[in-house]
């Protein structure tokens, strides 16, 4: 592929003829695919037995695995009902690295389209707070959707600026990522037209916007709180001495080790002005050493006190309110669901366990989307048949290959006249959607936007 001469020239200058010889040589070799089994729905095991498909591990994240293209997983059912995320394998170890917890409060500042969020809330399990926010309204809405077929439940999805943030959430976060807007020169060969918008200048302006992209992040965390940091960019100005830069700012700021595994290497320490050895602690992906693209992080870790935003929670609508809601609950889950419930208009949102007030914020998703209120009746919203597992529904159609094509485009039907009422359509055990039940019919209620239009299942 053709790359431009100016970052030949800086490559092969940082790297060294021999290493650069290798390095560049990558760039003729197919790339890699990756896909990440979504913890919320299976285990990595359970969904290699359960695709058509061959999968092969990733070494540096547990929940990866390769696939080849031609398998196009992204047209299958089972992705549509959230059981993976197609994700460049080097950008799985971003989100590995941050290990977030259930129970933890967890800010993801640039987070669209999803690969590190959705990964984030498989690792907390639906437990405790996960912010994902994305600065740019359209990215901000990608983001939500798939938020929504990954069944996450305790995310707030905000289309915030940084600044707008943190004068929210001062001293809040546990863990913040900071998956950075960079110059992108590690996703060249996935990308190439990336390296058309490539410039000297473009690194420093990225380099700029990411300092200031960090002192947001800083204010949010916590003492004793860690930011992830990465890039998919190999430019010393965006990655080292950015970092670099940020503990000359933040002297209580650490770099905390990461475990080189499965190819990983350490951060170049002599790419930096101060040559500081801690920030060899930081890690590199490059795409000679290992199957993937070309990524940079680092863990840092804040010890200076910092005065935690003391939040008002949010209060849960009456129950009086909720008697629609709670009638086709009744009728369709299980179990009734708990929780502070928020009313946005007419949609009925389960916000996070102690969540805060976020009506100082530009929110596009509140936690699980339950439904919206229509007149006397409750109708439920995609998200619910997505963020729920089988056994909690009351009626459910289960459907084969044929029959999930028919659902997945749209179509009308058949089932056992005894069915009546909201239905969840499930493939393998898994939902898909809902439908409405009636005489000896399945009414589709898979949202239009999603519906397929060809045969496309199974390949
Ligand atoms: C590398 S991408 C994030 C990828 C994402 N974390 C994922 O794994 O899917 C960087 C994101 O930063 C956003 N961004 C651009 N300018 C920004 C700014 N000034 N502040 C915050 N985010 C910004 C971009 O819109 C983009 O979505």
């Amino acid at each position: 592929m053709s790359l431009p001469e100016a970052f030949i020239e800086k490559m092969t200058r940082l790297l060294g003829q021999e290493e650069a010889q290798a390095f560049f040589a990558s760039y003729e070799k197919p790339r890699a695919y990756g896909l990440r089994a979504n913890l919320l729905k299976i285990t990595p095991e359970q969904l290699q037995a359960l695709v058509n498909f061959p999968l092969r591990r990733i070494a540096f994240c547990k929940t990866g695995f390769y696939f080849n293209p031609d398998d196009h997983p992204g047209r299958q059912a089972f992705h549509q009902a959230g059981l993976y995320y197609i994700q460049e394998p080097s950008a799985m170890a971003v989100a590995a690295f941050a290990d977030a917890q259930p129970g933890e409060k967890v800010l993801d500042l640039c987070a669209a389209p999803g690969g590190k969020s959705t990964q984030l809330a498989a690792a907390m399990q639906n437990q405790g707070l996960l912010v994902a926010n994305e600065i740019f309204p359209k990215r901000a809405k990608i983001l939500s959707e798939n938020i929504e077929r990954m069944g996450i439940r305790n995310a707030i999805v905000t289309n915030e600026t940084p600044e707008k943030l943190a004068d929210y959430f001062p001293g809040y976060f546990d863990k913040i990522l900071v998956d950075a807007p960079c110059s992108g020169e590690g996703m060249f060969r996935k990308d190439p037209e990336a390296a058309s918008y490539w410039s000297p200048a473009h690194v420093n302006e990225c380099a700029a916007l990411q300092s200031q992209i960090l002192d947001q992040a800083y204010r949010m965390l916590k003492t004793g709180g860690t930011l992830i940091y990465s890039t998919c960019t190999f430019s010393p100005e965006e990655n080292e001495r950015t970092i670099e830069a940020a503990l000359e700012r933040f002297p209580d700021l650490t770099v905390q080790a990461l475990e080189k595994i499965g190819g990983i290497a350490d951060a170049r320490a002599k790419w930096s002005i101060s040559q500081k050895k801690q920030l060899k602690h930081a890690a590199r992906l490059w795409p000679h050493q290992l199957e993937g693209e070309g990524h940079f992080i680092c863990k840092l870790l804040k010890t200076a006190d910092s005065a935690e935003a003391r939040l008002r929670e949010a209060v849960s609508v009456k129950e009086a309110q909720l008697h629609d809601y709670r009638f086709f609950e009744k009728a369709a889950l299980r179990e009734p669901l708990s929780g502070c419930f928020q009313q946005y208009g007419n949609q009925l949102f389960l916000l996070p366990e102690s969540c805060p007030d976020l009506k100082p914020l530009r929110v596009i998703r509140a936690g699980l989307h339950l439904g919206e209120f229509k007149k006397n009746r409750f109708e439920p919203n995609h998200a619910l048949a997505l963020a729920l597992p089988i056994s909690q529904f009351q009626s459910v159609l289960a459907l084969n290959n044929q029959s999930c094509d028919r659902y997945l485009r749209g179509e009308t039907l058949p089932v056992s006249a005894d069915k009546k009422g909201w239905t969840i359509a499930a493939l393998d055990g898994f939902p898909l959607g809902w439908g409405k039940a009636t005489a000896g019919q399945l009414k589709n209620n898979y949202p239009k936007g999603l519906r397929r239009r060809g045969l496309v299942y199974p390949e």
